[in-house]
């Protein structure tokens, strides 16, 4: 069965050039498995890995299904805008010799009259979202009655009870002789209890495996504290390094804070979510598939079907809702073949869905230690001396040797010249400086509800408690009475503050200074 290419599955030579031409070798085992089944007739439920080609597992046959007659004869239905657009893209490219076939995307947030302006020309194939379908449905704009083949992308979502409706409409309409196909990683036990309703004795093709993520996914977990998350993120991009990335948040409200967070730490990062203009979306699309974005951030639109090929690493920054989730939104990496990371931010309760995601996938999610500020600055180091050397090794330096030499001469080692200078260039991207996810205040030994700091100022000639409530107070906006000072010994102190605020304190007040004295801050127990 492994050993079957392209040329056995009973294609079309226009669709055996065009597989070509997309530097498909041969066939993956949902593809062997489920063309001939769909090119016999059958109804099929096709379950496989993430990215492991049901597009065109389902893409393929159907091209070979229709004619060229003027009239629709297939609809793809998927559960979002960039997903129904990249699969009429790819159903394009496979259709790419298959003359006069007309394949259009249909979508909400895109102009109805033009669509309906191309749907007059004539067209065979429509890849649409179940909500501009039904509208075009009720316009009159689309006609079902010469439809030969349905298919469900991502079948599980689209028959969860959000879609169950619009799509039994749009069902309604088709003739019941067509054919109807289902494909999804996940079918979850409920899911296909229902098909029953949709299809006649559909043919289960499912490529078994243990577990149901992608296998070349290596998979961890942080634990974290809610506050610190965008903090450890930072860090392990910084020490990972990821060629392009997805992030996932559970809600749009955190996409747009969190892309603001980043972008004003210099990452170059854009967020996708579904109360954004279709125009917005699709530039962000864009300039993430062409690399312009490293980082997307995004809610669940982008968890299920996206397939973007450099995409190495994805992180839940907000844990899964539900286990299909997980699976789906790891699964934007390693895809065809490739390899992948995903990181999973575990804060307090997420720990018992975790266990629930590990059951549910089969898969052992591995426990990694947060970076530390130390391993980030090491990478960093690495990074600037590999620069450094770079420059060095491309020469044409003279120009800039007088100036060294004039520095030397002024009794400047040359060890304290490239230092500085070593210092004011990583000045420019030090996007850590203020991590705080090691700070643990539940145990400072302060009053019940307030963190206990120790603060070192050096020589405290003239400080007094006073001047340290101000100095606090005046740079946190944070009221003076709350802020209570225990003691003040020679060359330290100790304040008390309300917990919630403590971290912000200590960002704010390190390296800062009072009478003229610079401050050293941390928690009482970190010492
Ligand atoms: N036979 C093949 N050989 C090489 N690459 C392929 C083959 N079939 C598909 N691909 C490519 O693999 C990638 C993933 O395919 P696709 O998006 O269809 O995966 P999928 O199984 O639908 O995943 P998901 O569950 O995430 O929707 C695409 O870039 C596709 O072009
Ligand atoms: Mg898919």
């Amino acid at each position: 069965m492994d050993k079957l290419k392209f040329e056995d599955l009973g294609l079309s030579k226009e669709l055996l050039r065009a597989v070509e031409d997309m530097g498909f070798e041969e066939p993956s085992p949902i593809q062997r498995q489920a063309i001939p089944v769909v090119l016999e007739g059958k109804d099929v439920i096709g379950q496989a890995q993430t990215g492991t080609g049901k597009t065109a597992a389902f893409g393929m046959p159907v091209l070979e299904l229709i004619n060229s007659e003027k009239v629709l004869q297939a609809v793809i239905l998927c559960p979002t805008r960039e997903l129904a657009i990249q699969v009429a893209e790819e159903m394009k490219k496979l259709g790419k010799y298959k003359k006069g076939i007309e394949i259009l995307p249909v979508y909400g947030g895109q102009s109805i009259d033009r669509q309906i302006k191309s749907l007059k020309k004539g067209v065979h194939i429509i890849v649409g979202t179940p909500g501009r379908v039904m509208d075009h449905i009720n316009r009159n704009t689309i006609d079902l009655s010469k439809i030969k083949v349905f298919v469900l992308d991502e079948a599980d979502e689209m028959l969860d009870m959000g879609f169950r409706e619009d799509i039994e409409f749009i069902l309604k309409k088709a003739p019941v002789e067509r054919q109807t196909l289902l494909f999804s990683a996940t079918m979850p036990k409920p899911i296909l209890e229902l098909t029953e309703k949709y299809q006649k004795n559909p043919q289960t093709v499912k490529v078994v495996h243990k577990e149901l993520t992608a296998p070349k996914i290596e998979q961890y977990y942080f634990e974290v504290k809610e506050k610190n998350k965008l903090d450890v993120l930072s860090r392990v991009i910084d020490v990972y390094n990821p060629y392009q990335s997805l992030v996932f948040c559970n809600t749009k409200k955190k996409v747009d804070e969190l892309v603001d967070e980043l972008q004003s730490r210099g990452y170059a990062a854009d967020g996708l979510h579904g109360d954004m203009k279709q125009s917005q979306r699709d530039k962000v699309m864009a300039k993430f598939r062409k690399g312009i974005t490293e980082i997307l951030v995004a809610t669940d639109v982008a968890a299920r079907g996206i397939d973007v090929e450099n995409i190495d690493t994805v992180f839940n920054y907000d844990m899964p809702q539900d286990e299909e989730y997980y699976v789906h939104r790891i699964g934007r990496t390693a895809r065809a073949g490739k390899s992948g990371r995903a990181f999973t931010f575990v804060a307090g309760r997420d720990f018992y869905k975790l266990k629930d995601i590990q059951r549910y996938t089969k898969t052992k999610i591995i426990r990694k230690d947060i970076p530390t500020i130390g391993d980030v600055e090491e990478i960093k180091n690495n990074a600037l001396i590999e620069r450094i050397k770079a420059v060095v090794e491309e020469g044409g330096l003279e120009k800039y040797s007088s100036i060294v030499e004039k520095l030397l001469d002024e009794e400047y080692s040359s060890l304290d010249v490239c230092a500085a200078l070593i210092k004011m260039l990583s000045k420019k991207d030090d996007r850590v400086e203020n991590a705080d996810d090691e700070f643990d205040f539940e145990n400072t030994g302060g009053a019940p509800g307030m963190a206990r700091l120790f603060i070192n100022i050096g020589r405290r000639n003239h400080i007094t408690p006073k001047n340290i409530v101000g100095a606090i107070a005046g740079e946190t906006g944070l009221p003076g009475k709350l802020i209570g000072t225990i003691d003040i010994y020679d060359k330290y102190t100790f304040v008390e503050v309300p917990k919630e605020y403590a971290s912000e304190v200590i960002k704010v007040m390190k390296d800062n200074e009072i009478k003229g004295n610079k401050v050293n801050i941390e928690p009482a127990n970190a010492r």
